[in-house]
């Protein structure tokens, strides 16, 4: 990639750059970020991470990749202020949740598109991303995207539709675990823990049991019978959870998240 333009710099954007700087993967004076307010913003982001600031939407023409990483409430409003200056090789990498595919191409013609959904663990190359991607993408170009995509952490590429259920699940799947320790912390705290050391110990639970899954390869079913011993904690505590209802509000939550992703996609 010679040119890439983010065209937001949010949370998302700069969880992108910090991946792909720190990967290699593209030069950080080769990426240029504009938004809307906020100037110091694209200042911060030029001071951490050695980015250019757009300063002339003409700087867009010669771009391989633009990057749209805008609220999905101001996709279109972003997508036709830069319509006039986007050449016809560039391609488009879209993050917006909800948006879909055929509205890009409405707004910005048709071109290699890849819509992903990444989450903000792409900062230390952990995302866990998925991707579709329009009929432009040559062979070639989905490689070079799921490259990129591979720098920042793992991606599946799966069917549009899916990517409602990818939002819901592992787009925002770090906001429901960061919740889950919150939870944590404040029980632990009634005990008489320290905050910190309730936090260090569930970090390492959290680690340490993904470690688990990827490493061992048993099922989740399998390695929580070998923590629940007969008459134990363990079984008391997952007796109240399911007296709390818990798998009932983990439904209720990625199916709320999942139809959220497609009211976006309506516009509402
Ligand atoms: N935050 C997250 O964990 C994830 C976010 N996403 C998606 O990424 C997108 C951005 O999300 P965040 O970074 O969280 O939002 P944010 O609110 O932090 O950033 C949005 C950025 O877009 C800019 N912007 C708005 N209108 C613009 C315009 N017309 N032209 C140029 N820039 C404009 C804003 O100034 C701001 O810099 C959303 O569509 C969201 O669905 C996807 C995966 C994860
Ligand atoms: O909350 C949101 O809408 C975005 C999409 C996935 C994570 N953050």
């Amino acid at each position: 990639m010679q040119k890439v333009i983010f065209i937001g710099a949010g949370s998302i954007a700069e969880a992108l750059i910090q991946g792909w700087v720190e990967q290699e993967v593209v030069p950080s004076k080769q990426i240029y970020v504009t938004n809307r307010f906020h100037f110091e913003r694209l200042e911060y982001l030029s001071s951490c991470y050695g980015t250019q600031i757009l300063q002339d939407k003409n700087e867009i023409y010669d771009a391989d990749l633009i990057i749209l990483a805008v609220k999905p409430k101001d996709a279109k409003t972003a997508m036709q202020s830069i319509r006039p200056y986007i050449s016809p090789n560039a391609s488009i990498l879209s993050v917006m949740a909800g948006i879909s595919i055929n509205t890009i191409e409405n707004e910005l013609g048709n071109r290699p598109i890849a819509r992903v959904m990444p989450n903000t663990s792409a900062t230390i190359g952990m995302s866990a991303s998925g991707v579709a991607f329009n009929q432009d993408a040559t062979v070639i170009q989905k490689q070079t995207f799921l490259q990129m995509l591979e720098a920042i952490g793992i991606v599946i590429e799966v069917e549009e539709d899916k990517l409602h259920a990818v939002t819901a699940l592992s787009g925002s799947g770090p906001a429901y675990l960061y919740y889950l320790l919150e939870a944590w912390e404040s029980v632990g705290t009634e005990f008489g823990l320290s905050k910190e050391d309730v936090r260090t110990l569930m970090i390492q639970t959290i680690a340490g049991s993904a470690a688990m899954l990827q490493s061992v390869k048993e099922e989740p079913t399998i390695l929580r019978q070998k923590v629940t011993s007969p008459g134990g904690t363990t079984e008391a505590g997952i007796r109240a959870l399911e007296s709390n209802h818990f798998k009932e509000a983990i439904f209720a939550c990625i199916k709320s998240a999942e139809a959220r992703s497609r009211e976006l996609a309506k516009g509402v």
